[in-house]
């Protein structure tokens, strides 16, 4: 039996869906024009889609899992539980407006028209604020609405600010924080739900590989006490000794946040020759 996953065809979460599944040592290609695909060496059928009609194939069970952006899962109100946050496609749902405007507080958009591709999402907005405006719902280029005079603002995805900015906008309130999500359909027997939790295992342990980095340092015995104390290890750091007796090797892993904070302070401690590598895989 196999376990079916739906993932975006092309587009912004494409190449990071694949590589993921890479990632986890399942061998699955590209989509390229073909919109299912068996991986070989893992039991998953992937199915290429449309982002927008991913929740509704998780919903009525035709893919069992699906990766889907927070925004589109919650647009369209589907029954599809979020079991995994997967860390890319981080992005926004903000309301903007032409730059010159004042907006000071939501009520800036009372009776005004608004224009975005996430009407359900905007409208709740609105009536949180007991706000009353127009939506005008388009599909796409939505940043171009009040420049051409369709809209007086908009309700759209901002990442990096760029397309906002050069169309003269300026991003006023964020509605939606977003990333990708694993979203599972909500009666799996237990046969998919087996390989559900074997898939999660192993996305799991490349998340958890992600933020953190191996690390090898030299240090001199009177000073390995206080280099112990800086670092977690997985369980206590690994200290062998060197074969220029007084001093020894400590390896340790550390978590990307506190990278760089920590080896400042391991330098200070007295700690030299300090090697930093990925790591591929993290089982804890
Ligand atoms: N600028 C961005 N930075 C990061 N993530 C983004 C950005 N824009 C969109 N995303 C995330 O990626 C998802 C897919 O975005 P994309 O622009 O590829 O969608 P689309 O054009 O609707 O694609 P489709 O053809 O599948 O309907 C969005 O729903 C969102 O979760
Ligand atoms: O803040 P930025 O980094 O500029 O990103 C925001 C833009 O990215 C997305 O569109 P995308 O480029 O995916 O194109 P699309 O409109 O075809 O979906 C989104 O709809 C915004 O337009
Ligand atoms: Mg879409």
């Amino acid at each position: 039996m196999n376990l079916k996953l739906a993932i975006q065809k092309s587009g912004r979460l494409h190449e990071d869906s694949i590589k993921l599944l890479n990632d986890c040592g399942i061998a699955v290609k590209s989509s390229g024009s073909h919109l299912r695909t068996v991986a070989d060496n893992f039991p998953l059928e992937v199915y290429f889609l449309r982002d927008d009609d991913i929740p509704q194939y998780v919903e009525d069970g035709v893919a069992h899992i699906g990766i889907v952006g927070e925004n589109v899962l919650y647009e369209k109100e589907k029954k599809a539980a979020i079991i995994e946050a997967l860390g890319f496609g981080k992005c926004r749902l903000s309301i903007a407006v032409k730059k010159t405007d004042e907006y000071g507080t939501a009520h800036f958009l009372q009776g005004k028209k608004i224009a975005t591709s996430y009407p359900v999402l905007t409208q709740k907005f609105l009536n949180e604020n007991k706000i009353d405006a127009e939506i005008h719902e388009i599909s796409g280029s939505v940043e171009l609405a009040p420049g051409i005079g369709l809209a007086d603002a908009v309700c759209d995805l901002v990442s990096s600010g760029s397309t906002l900015f050069m169309n003269g906008l300026r991003e006023v309130q964020t509605i939606l924080k977003s990333q990708a999500v694993l979203v599972q359909h909500d009666s799996l027997g237990e046969d998919l739900l087996k390989i559900v939790g074997q898939l999660l295992f192993r996305i799991r342990a490349v998340k958890r590989a992600k933020n953190t980095k191996y690390v090898l340092l030299n240090a001199p015995n009177d000073a390995l006490q206080k280099i112990i104390s800086l670092l977690p290890g997985m369980k206590s750091p690994t200290v062998l000794p060197l074969a220029d007796s007084g001093w020894s090797s400590v390896h340790s892993v550390l978590n990307e946040d506190e990278f760089w904070e920590k080896i400042e302070a391991l330098r200070d401690a007295g700690a030299q020759g300090i090697l930093v590598v990925p790591i591929e895989k993290m089982i804890v």
